[in-house]
Protein backbone atom coordinates (compact mmCIF):
# COMPACT_ATOMS: atom_id res chain seq x y z
CA UNK A 1 0.00 0.00 0.00
CA UNK A 2 1.22 3.22 -1.07
CA UNK A 3 2.49 6.00 1.88
CA UNK A 4 0.56 9.12 1.53
CA UNK A 5 1.89 11.67 -0.69
CA UNK A 6 4.98 9.22 -1.90
CA UNK A 7 7.03 9.77 -5.51
CA UNK A 8 8.31 6.54 -6.72
CA UNK A 9 10.53 6.89 -10.36
CA UNK A 10 11.77 4.33 -12.16
CA UNK A 11 13.78 4.61 -15.73
CA UNK A 12 13.72 2.11 -18.10
CA UNK A 13 16.18 1.08 -21.12
CA UNK A 14 13.68 -0.16 -23.13
CA UNK A 15 9.67 0.99 -24.57
CA UNK A 16 9.28 -2.93 -23.64
CA UNK A 17 10.65 -2.68 -20.60
CA UNK A 18 8.36 0.16 -19.38
CA UNK A 19 5.18 -1.61 -21.24
CA UNK A 20 5.87 -4.72 -19.05
CA UNK A 21 6.48 -2.67 -15.75
CA UNK A 22 3.00 -0.71 -16.09
CA UNK A 23 1.02 -3.65 -17.04
CA UNK A 24 2.38 -5.29 -13.71
CA UNK A 25 1.43 -2.06 -11.41
CA UNK A 26 -1.77 -1.45 -13.18
CA UNK A 27 -2.78 -5.16 -12.51
CA UNK A 28 -1.66 -5.11 -8.99
CA UNK A 29 -3.81 -2.19 -8.42
CA UNK A 30 -6.37 -3.80 -10.37
CA UNK A 31 -6.11 -6.70 -7.60
CA UNK A 32 -6.07 -4.04 -4.82
CA UNK A 33 -9.34 -2.19 -5.40
CA UNK A 34 -11.64 -4.81 -7.00
CA UNK A 35 -10.62 -6.61 -3.95
CA UNK A 36 -11.39 -3.72 -1.18
CA UNK A 37 -13.84 -1.63 -3.42
CA UNK A 38 -15.39 -4.50 -5.69
CA UNK A 39 -14.47 -1.88 -8.57
CA UNK A 40 -11.65 -0.59 -10.09
CA UNK A 41 -11.69 2.54 -11.47
CA UNK A 42 -9.27 4.05 -14.13
CA UNK A 43 -8.45 7.06 -16.16
CA UNK A 44 -6.96 6.91 -19.50
CA UNK A 45 -5.17 10.10 -21.13
CA UNK A 46 -4.28 10.31 -24.86
CA UNK A 47 -1.05 10.13 -26.42
CA UNK A 48 1.75 7.15 -26.28
CA UNK A 49 0.28 6.08 -22.95
CA UNK A 50 -2.47 3.98 -24.99
CA UNK A 51 0.59 1.89 -26.35
CA UNK A 52 2.63 1.66 -23.27
CA UNK A 53 -0.55 0.01 -22.11
CA UNK A 54 -0.07 -2.68 -24.58
CA UNK A 55 1.14 -5.38 -22.01
CA UNK A 56 -1.99 -5.62 -20.57
CA UNK A 57 -3.90 -7.21 -23.19
CA UNK A 58 -1.78 -10.23 -22.95
CA UNK A 59 -1.28 -13.16 -20.99
CA UNK A 60 -1.20 -13.65 -17.75
CA UNK A 61 -2.79 -10.22 -17.62
CA UNK A 62 -5.92 -10.75 -20.08
CA UNK A 63 -6.67 -13.59 -18.15
CA UNK A 64 -5.95 -12.57 -14.73
CA UNK A 65 -7.42 -9.20 -14.13
CA UNK A 66 -10.98 -8.92 -13.30
CA UNK A 67 -11.86 -6.60 -16.25
CA UNK A 68 -15.82 -6.98 -15.71
CA UNK A 69 -14.96 -4.96 -12.07
CA UNK A 70 -12.72 -1.93 -14.50
CA UNK A 71 -14.80 1.24 -14.82
CA UNK A 72 -12.68 3.62 -17.69
CA UNK A 73 -12.90 7.29 -17.39
CA UNK A 74 -10.76 10.38 -19.47
CA UNK A 75 -8.68 12.84 -18.25
CA UNK A 76 -9.18 14.97 -20.84
CA UNK A 77 -10.80 14.38 -24.00
CA UNK A 78 -10.58 15.96 -27.35
CA UNK A 79 -14.15 17.52 -28.38
CA UNK A 80 -14.43 15.83 -31.51
CA UNK A 81 -16.94 12.67 -32.79
CA UNK A 82 -15.87 9.52 -31.01
CA UNK A 83 -14.99 7.97 -34.52
CA UNK A 84 -12.70 11.12 -35.41
CA UNK A 85 -9.21 10.44 -35.86
CA UNK A 86 -8.32 13.08 -32.89
CA UNK A 87 -10.74 10.97 -30.71
CA UNK A 88 -8.45 9.96 -27.41
CA UNK A 89 -11.69 7.61 -26.89
CA UNK A 90 -11.20 6.12 -30.39
CA UNK A 91 -7.49 5.74 -29.36
CA UNK A 92 -7.72 3.56 -26.43
CA UNK A 93 -11.02 1.72 -27.92
CA UNK A 94 -8.52 0.96 -31.27
CA UNK A 95 -5.33 0.38 -28.56
CA UNK A 96 -6.65 -1.47 -25.28
CA UNK A 97 -9.93 -1.10 -24.99
CA UNK A 98 -11.52 -3.41 -27.69
CA UNK A 99 -9.13 -5.95 -27.20
CA UNK A 100 -10.03 -6.63 -23.43
CA UNK A 101 -13.44 -8.20 -22.15
CA UNK A 102 -14.99 -4.78 -20.62
CA UNK A 103 -18.65 -4.22 -19.71
CA UNK A 104 -19.43 -1.68 -22.57
CA UNK A 105 -21.72 0.25 -19.76
CA UNK A 106 -18.53 0.84 -17.27
CA UNK A 107 -16.67 3.31 -20.69
CA UNK A 108 -17.68 6.54 -19.60
CA UNK A 109 -17.09 8.47 -22.61
CA UNK A 110 -17.98 12.23 -22.99
CA UNK A 111 -21.54 12.87 -25.08
CA UNK A 112 -19.77 14.07 -28.29
CA UNK A 113 -23.08 15.67 -29.81
CA UNK A 114 -22.29 18.35 -26.88
CA UNK A 115 -20.79 21.53 -27.36
CA UNK A 116 -17.18 21.63 -25.14
CA UNK A 117 -18.84 23.56 -22.43
CA UNK A 118 -21.88 21.48 -22.35
CA UNK A 119 -19.60 18.28 -22.22
CA UNK A 120 -17.82 19.02 -19.30
CA UNK A 121 -20.93 19.56 -17.46
CA UNK A 122 -22.60 16.34 -18.69
CA UNK A 123 -19.00 14.40 -17.69
CA UNK A 124 -19.33 15.96 -14.32
CA UNK A 125 -22.83 15.04 -13.85
CA UNK A 126 -22.12 12.14 -14.85
CA UNK A 127 -19.00 11.50 -12.25
CA UNK A 128 -21.51 13.09 -9.49
CA UNK A 129 -23.46 10.46 -10.30
CA UNK A 130 -20.92 7.47 -10.15
CA UNK A 131 -19.54 9.04 -6.67
CA UNK A 132 -22.93 8.70 -5.57
CA UNK A 133 -23.49 4.78 -6.62
CA UNK A 134 -19.75 4.24 -4.81
CA UNK A 135 -18.18 3.28 -8.47
CA UNK A 136 -15.83 6.27 -8.20
CA UNK A 137 -15.06 6.96 -4.43
CA UNK A 138 -14.43 10.33 -3.11
CA UNK A 139 -11.76 12.17 -0.76
CA UNK A 140 -12.76 12.73 2.56
CA UNK A 141 -9.69 15.41 2.84
CA UNK A 142 -10.95 17.17 -0.85
CA UNK A 143 -14.39 16.27 -1.11
CA UNK A 144 -13.55 15.85 -5.09
CA UNK A 145 -13.50 12.55 -6.98
CA UNK A 146 -10.97 9.89 -5.82
CA UNK A 147 -9.87 7.96 -8.98
CA UNK A 148 -8.15 4.06 -7.84
CA UNK A 149 -5.79 5.30 -10.65
CA UNK A 150 -4.87 7.84 -13.24
CA UNK A 151 -2.62 7.11 -16.17
CA UNK A 152 -1.34 10.19 -17.48
CA UNK A 153 0.83 11.14 -20.13
CA UNK A 154 2.91 14.69 -20.70
CA UNK A 155 3.60 16.56 -23.59
CA UNK A 156 6.86 17.93 -24.42
CA UNK A 157 5.56 21.54 -22.97
CA UNK A 158 4.87 19.80 -19.40
CA UNK A 159 1.07 19.53 -20.17
CA UNK A 160 -0.79 16.96 -18.14
CA UNK A 161 -4.29 16.28 -19.48
CA UNK A 162 -5.21 19.29 -21.10
CA UNK A 163 -3.73 21.54 -18.62
CA UNK A 164 -1.54 23.59 -20.15
CA UNK A 165 1.26 25.96 -18.86
CA UNK A 166 0.31 29.75 -18.48
CA UNK A 167 -3.46 28.50 -19.16
CA UNK A 168 -5.69 29.52 -16.27
CA UNK A 169 -7.58 26.61 -16.62
CA UNK A 170 -4.73 25.39 -14.50
CA UNK A 171 -5.87 27.44 -11.34
CA UNK A 172 -9.42 25.85 -11.51
CA UNK A 173 -10.00 24.55 -8.47
CA UNK A 174 -14.06 24.32 -7.87
CA UNK A 175 -15.25 22.27 -10.91
CA UNK A 176 -14.68 18.51 -11.26
CA UNK A 177 -14.36 18.39 -15.04
CA UNK A 178 -13.76 22.26 -17.46
CA UNK A 179 -13.28 22.71 -20.59
CA UNK A 180 -10.94 24.59 -23.52
CA UNK A 181 -11.39 26.42 -26.61
CA UNK A 182 -8.07 27.64 -27.23
CA UNK A 183 -5.98 24.22 -26.67
CA UNK A 184 -2.22 25.75 -27.73
CA UNK A 185 -2.30 21.52 -28.92
CA UNK A 186 -4.94 21.22 -31.68
CA UNK A 187 -7.74 19.72 -31.87
CA UNK A 188 -8.77 23.22 -30.03
CA UNK A 189 -11.45 22.12 -28.36
CA UNK A 190 -11.36 19.62 -25.38
CA UNK A 191 -12.79 18.38 -21.91
CA UNK A 192 -10.28 18.19 -19.05
CA UNK A 193 -10.11 17.26 -15.20
CA UNK A 194 -9.00 19.88 -13.17
CA UNK A 195 -6.07 19.71 -10.66
CA UNK A 196 -8.39 19.12 -7.71
CA UNK A 197 -9.67 15.91 -9.16
CA UNK A 198 -6.28 15.46 -10.62
CA UNK A 199 -4.73 15.60 -7.28
CA UNK A 200 -7.28 13.69 -4.71
CA UNK A 201 -6.02 10.62 -6.51
CA UNK A 202 -5.23 7.15 -4.78
CA UNK A 203 -2.39 6.53 -7.01
CA UNK A 204 -1.38 8.26 -10.60
CA UNK A 205 1.16 6.52 -12.93
CA UNK A 206 3.13 9.20 -15.36
CA UNK A 207 4.26 7.85 -18.16
CA UNK A 208 6.83 9.90 -19.98
CA UNK A 209 8.90 9.04 -23.02
CA UNK A 210 11.24 11.08 -25.41
CA UNK A 211 13.99 13.18 -25.07
CA UNK A 212 11.73 16.50 -26.06
CA UNK A 213 10.05 15.59 -22.55
CA UNK A 214 13.43 15.79 -20.58
CA UNK A 215 13.39 19.52 -19.79
CA UNK A 216 9.60 19.50 -18.17
CA UNK A 217 10.53 15.66 -16.73
CA UNK A 218 13.66 18.26 -14.89
CA UNK A 219 11.25 20.80 -14.40
CA UNK A 220 9.09 18.49 -12.47
CA UNK A 221 11.59 16.34 -10.69
CA UNK A 222 15.31 17.48 -11.18
CA UNK A 223 16.77 20.97 -9.27
CA UNK A 224 15.20 23.27 -11.49
CA UNK A 225 16.00 26.34 -9.56
CA UNK A 226 14.26 29.99 -11.48
CA UNK A 227 12.03 27.79 -13.88
CA UNK A 228 8.42 28.27 -13.40
CA UNK A 229 6.16 25.46 -12.54
CA UNK A 230 4.67 23.69 -15.07
CA UNK A 231 1.47 21.20 -14.56
CA UNK A 232 3.15 18.36 -14.70
CA UNK A 233 5.09 19.65 -11.26
CA UNK A 234 1.96 20.39 -9.72
CA UNK A 235 0.47 16.68 -10.16
CA UNK A 236 0.61 15.81 -6.04
CA UNK A 237 -1.91 13.23 -5.28
CA UNK A 238 -3.65 12.00 -2.27
CA UNK A 239 -1.78 9.01 -2.87
CA UNK A 240 0.99 7.45 -4.85
CA UNK A 241 2.84 9.03 -7.65
CA UNK A 242 4.91 6.72 -10.24
CA UNK A 243 6.92 7.88 -12.61
CA UNK A 244 7.30 5.33 -15.70
CA UNK A 245 10.18 7.35 -18.06
CA UNK A 246 12.27 6.77 -20.87
CA UNK A 247 16.11 6.91 -20.46
CA UNK A 248 15.78 9.64 -23.01
CA UNK A 249 13.02 11.42 -20.70
CA UNK A 250 15.18 11.29 -18.15
CA UNK A 251 18.47 12.04 -19.62
CA UNK A 252 18.48 15.52 -17.50
CA UNK A 253 17.70 14.27 -14.55
O1 LIG B 1 -5.41 14.91 -25.51
C1 LIG B 1 -4.20 14.93 -25.52
O2 LIG B 1 -3.56 15.69 -26.26
C2 LIG B 1 -3.49 13.96 -24.66
O3 LIG B 1 -4.31 13.41 -23.70
C3 LIG B 1 -2.26 14.57 -24.05
O4 LIG B 1 -2.50 15.17 -22.82
C4 LIG B 1 -1.17 13.54 -24.01
O5 LIG B 1 -1.36 12.63 -22.97
C5 LIG B 1 0.19 14.18 -23.90
O6 LIG B 1 0.30 15.20 -24.85
C6 LIG B 1 1.31 13.17 -24.12
O7 LIG B 1 1.25 12.63 -25.40
P1 LIG B 1 2.41 11.75 -25.98
O8 LIG B 1 2.67 10.70 -24.96
O9 LIG B 1 1.90 11.19 -27.28
O10 LIG B 1 3.55 12.66 -26.18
Amino acid sequence: MATKGEVKKEVFESAEDLAVALAKYTAQLSDKFCKERGAFSVVLSGGSLINSLRKLVEPPYIDSIEWSKWHIFWADERVVPKDHEDSNYKLAYDGFLSKVPLLPGNVYSINDALSAEGAAEDYETCLRHLVKSNVVDISAASGFPKFDLQLLGMGPDGHVASLFPGHPLVKENEKWVTFIKDSPKPPPERITFTFPVINSSAYIALVVNGANKAGAVQNALGNSQNSEKLPVAMVSPEGELAWFLDTAAASKL
